[in-house]
């Protein structure tokens, strides 16, 4: 049997497998000879991965689209061993389609439900604001996420490109979701360095980190994260297809998890990266030194931080108890 998994960073635009946005580009008569050539998204650092990115969520066009990448998506990670996900969404690319954005909702809730219905894995969305895009359109998410009223988003998020501007010009955004219920997790600490991730405890205080890993270089943060029980949502195989470290031998994730942090292991964009939750986990074994009970309690981990109600996390964790 596989080992029981759980996902809670993966952007769903970012889980097309490039013969889908190929099939799409194609119906849709979109030139994606930029952005993907052989089967494979092209770009070369994190300006241009952002770029080749955007590009691939605009193939998405219909209803079914979206529903079917999700359903997809989730039934390819149960096949995996997963029993619970959490997928970033960006109703934005309702917009960019041409539909609504609750129609993009419905779409992915659809998709959720199709997969739940087939393989029994449990989903949660979190939405999504583009720090890129600017503080309006994350407080324009983030108002969105509170009063849709899509009862499967539970979480608000902050992904995009980490240099542009400071942490304190969206803490208005976070404030809002927090407000409104939601949980907070937000990009920090994978592009920018120590300073990112105190000013995202600091001015958002997140439930969770999307990344983190950059902390390791201020040992007094580390301290802290151990501390507050902060968990990273870390993504090895993104960080090295990143450039963020050089390879695996240079990753982090083994000085963490000895200083006390509390980890989990994620896919965040598989395609684009060479990678899937399941590579995750090998990787974690076969290239991080971790054993099969330490990758077993991130996953625990993972389960314990779920954005979800708890009667739900104590039937996630009764399935893993098995
Ligand atoms: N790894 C990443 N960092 C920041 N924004 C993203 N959006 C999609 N993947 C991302
Ligand atoms: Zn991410």
């Amino acid at each position: 049997m596989t080992t029981p998994k759980a996902e809670l960073h993966c952007h769903i635009e970012g889980a097309t497998p490039p013969a889908l946005a190929a099939r799409l580009a194609t119906k849709y008569g979109i030139d994606l000879s930029a952005w993907l050539r052989d089967g494979r998204y092209v770009w070369h650092d994190f300006s241009s991965f952002i770029a080749c990115y955007a590009a691939i969520a605009n193939v998405f066009r219909a209803e079914e689209d979206f529903a079917d990448l999700a359903e997809t998506y989730l039934g390819e990670l149960a096949a995996d061993g997963a029993i619970y996900s959490e997928l970033f969404v960006s109703p934005e690319q309702g917009l960019a389609a041409g539909l609504s954005r609750d129609a993009y909702m419905r779409a992915i809730t659809a998709g959720i439900e199709a997969a739940k219905a087939k393989t029994g894995i449990e989903c949660r969305m979190v939405m999504i604001g583009e720090r890129h895009m600017g503080p309006e359109q994350v407080e324009g998410a983030a108002r969105y996420a509170v009063s849709c009223g899509f009862p499967l988003i539970t979480g608000f998020n902050m992904a995009g490109d980490e240099r542009m501007g400071c942490v304190a010009d969206y803490a208005r955004a976070f404030d809002i979701a927090r407000d409104g219920g939601l949980k907070l997790t937000i990009h920090a600490g994978e592009v920018c360095g120590p300073g990112s991730v105190r000013d995202a405890l600091d001015l958002v205080r997140p439930d969770r980190i999307g990344h983190g890993v950059r902390a390791v270089e201020e040992p007094a943060l580390v301290r802290r994260l151990a501390d507050e029980g902060v968990v990273l949502e870390v993504c090895p195989g993104s960080n090295i297809a990143l450039s963020v470290y050089p390879d695996f031998r240079a990753h982090p994730l083994r000085r963490l998890v000895d200083a006390g942090v509390r980890v989990t292991l994620n896919s965040d964009d598989p395609p684009f990266f060479g990678t899937s939750l399941a590579r995750e986990y090998e990787i974690a074994e076969s290239e991080l030194g971790f054993s099969p009970e330490e990758t077993a309690r991130m996953t625990e981990t993972a389960i314990a931080a779920a954005f979800v109600d708890e009667e739900t996390r104590e039937r996630l964790f009764a399935r893993l108890r098995g």
